[in-house]
């Protein structure tokens, strides 16, 4: 080989080795950017995280009251004495405040993994305070006229007509149109999970239909019409106690006992509102009522259901914003016991950020109370406005506490009312009352006939 060919190789080599250098260098480049592009441009997501209310005495009913009962100042009851105190008088004496711990041992996600609804922040953490004296108003207000409770989601039907147009005669549209088709039947299906029926009611429902359609030989639109309001009604589950246990009952040793009712569900949902129209209802068929504002997380909380309860001459316990809202559960019960009344309403915080949170929150306030009567009622208030959001709510707070009952809120702002039928099959819990608006009379017993009546007329 000439010494000319030598030099050509070694150039070529060179400039070969020194190619694959540059590219070597460049590739390394784009990967380390193409690995940290994706953590700048990420989107910001954030976390998807008929007839009357009725009640009921859990334990054996007592036919007469045999307590000795102090009777219940009312606010702004009786013109010459002065209101009841609205809030709890001197604290017990109160134990040397240990510093809280972060309630790591109590966590159910043990693996250290923050779970779905998590925070960075323990709440329960905060400082608590205890009770502080707070002024009454100087004049209590007039007790209000309360709306008899009989007949009220006939009365309220109308109120419903968003969600009725919209399914219900969707319904009986598709339904009474003729012969029903497969892409029928596939409207049919659309309609109820647009109104929030969820996947499984909605199959159940299209089952019956299409099984009744044929072996009750419907012709007619009077025999649609009964068609669908049977298995509506059916899907709605009537058999299910719907009483709110709200009445008192003797305990274990034959005393009289008011009965507890706790109202929990996340902030915003309704719940003091609830608290109110219930203390209402209660008061309007004679009863005696005691209100606990535990949701001690916004002082004006506290203030609403204090309007509540002075508006319909119940008096309400309440502690500084703040305060460890077990500790005005069990002030709220003690002051209840102590003046024989017959139900004790607590109004609980639902801004609690942590499932663990919650779970120590609603749990301690239960098991306070229990050591002065049993809770009778958990009743949990969701938002029909929200839809599937409701229902994650609703899978959490019955992991928590033991839901005897649904209140379902604002059924008058949605066109969605198909959401009362998914989180009774959820929970397995009955729909006992329904928020049909913002006036102080608008909650009505759920009954699931006249519900349905009123989707389809
Ligand atoms: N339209 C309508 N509005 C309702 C109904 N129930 C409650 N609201 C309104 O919902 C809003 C929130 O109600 P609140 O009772 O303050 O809710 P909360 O769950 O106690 O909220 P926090 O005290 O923040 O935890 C208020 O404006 C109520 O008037 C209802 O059935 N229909």
């Amino acid at each position: 080989m000439s010494t000319t060919s030598l030099i050509w190789i070694i150039v070529v080599v060179a400039a070969l080795l020194a190619v694959a250098l540059v590219t070597g260098v460049v590739l390394a480049r784009r990967r380390r950017i193409s690995l940290t592009e994706p953590e700048q441009d990420k989107p910001a997501k954030g976390y998807q995280a008929g007839g009357a209310i009725t009640f009921n005495a859990p334990a054996p009913p007592v036919a007469e009251p045999t307590r000795p009962a102090e009777p219940v100042e009312r606010t702004g009851a009786s013109p010459a004495p002065a209101p009841a105190p609205t809030t709890a008088p001197t604290p017990a004496p109160a134990k040397p405040v240990e510093p809280v711990e972060h309630p790591v041992a109590e966590r159910t996600e043990v693996d250290g993994q923050p779970g779905v609804g998590d925070d960075a922040a323990v709440p329960r953490d905060s400082v608590k305070r205890g009770f502080v004296e707070v002024d009454l108003p100087e004049e209590a207000s007039e007790i209000e006229e309360i709306e008899p409770t009989a007949g009220r989601l006939e009365r309220l039907r109308g109120r419903l007509s968003r969600s009725r147009s919209t399914f219900g005669q969707s319904l009986l549209g598709l339904l009474g149109a003729g012969d029903l088709d497969e892409d029928s039947w596939t409207d049919i299906e659309d309609t109820l999970l647009m109104a929030d029926l969820g996947a499984a009611v909605t199959d159940q429902i299209v089952t019956a239909l299409r099984e009744q359609i044929v072996a009750r030989g419907v012709r007619t639109a009077d025999d649609v019409r009964a068609l669908l309001r049977d298995v509506l009604v059916d899907a709605l589950h009537p058999e299910m106690a719907r009483a709110v246990n709200a009445l008192p009952h003797t305990n274990g040793s034959g005393n009289l006992k008011p009965a507890v009712v706790l109202v929990v569900g996340v902030n915003g949902v309704g719940k003091t509102t609830t608290t109110g129209k219930l203390a209402r209802v209660l008061v309007a068929d004679g009863r005696t009522v005691l209100l606990g504002a535990a949701d001690t997380f916004r002082a004006a909380a506290a203030d609403q259901l204090e309007t509540w309860g002075s508006r319909v001459g119940a008096t309400t316990v309440r502690g500084a914003e703040g305060a460890d809202p077990a500790s005005v559960a069990f002030e709220a019960v003690k002051r209840g016991v102590e003046a024989g009344v017959d139900t004790v309403l607590i109004d609980t915080a639902g801004r609690l950020h942590t499932k663990t949170g919650l779970m120590d929150e609603l749990g301690k306030v239960k098991r306070v109370v229990e050591k002065q009567a049993a809770v009778d009622e958990v009743l949990l208030v969701l938002d029909a406005t929200t839809g599937q959001n409701g229902l994650t709510q609703a899978r959490v707070f019955a992991e928590v506490v033991d839901v005897t009952g649904i209140v379902l809120t604002k059924l008058d702002g949605t066109a969605k009312g198909g959401i009362v039928f998914q989180v009774q099959r959820e929970l397995g819990v009955p729909v006992k009352l329904v928020g049909l608006g913002e006036g102080a009379d608008h909650l009505a017993p759920f009954e699931p006939t006249a519900f349905v009546d009123a989707l389809l007329t």
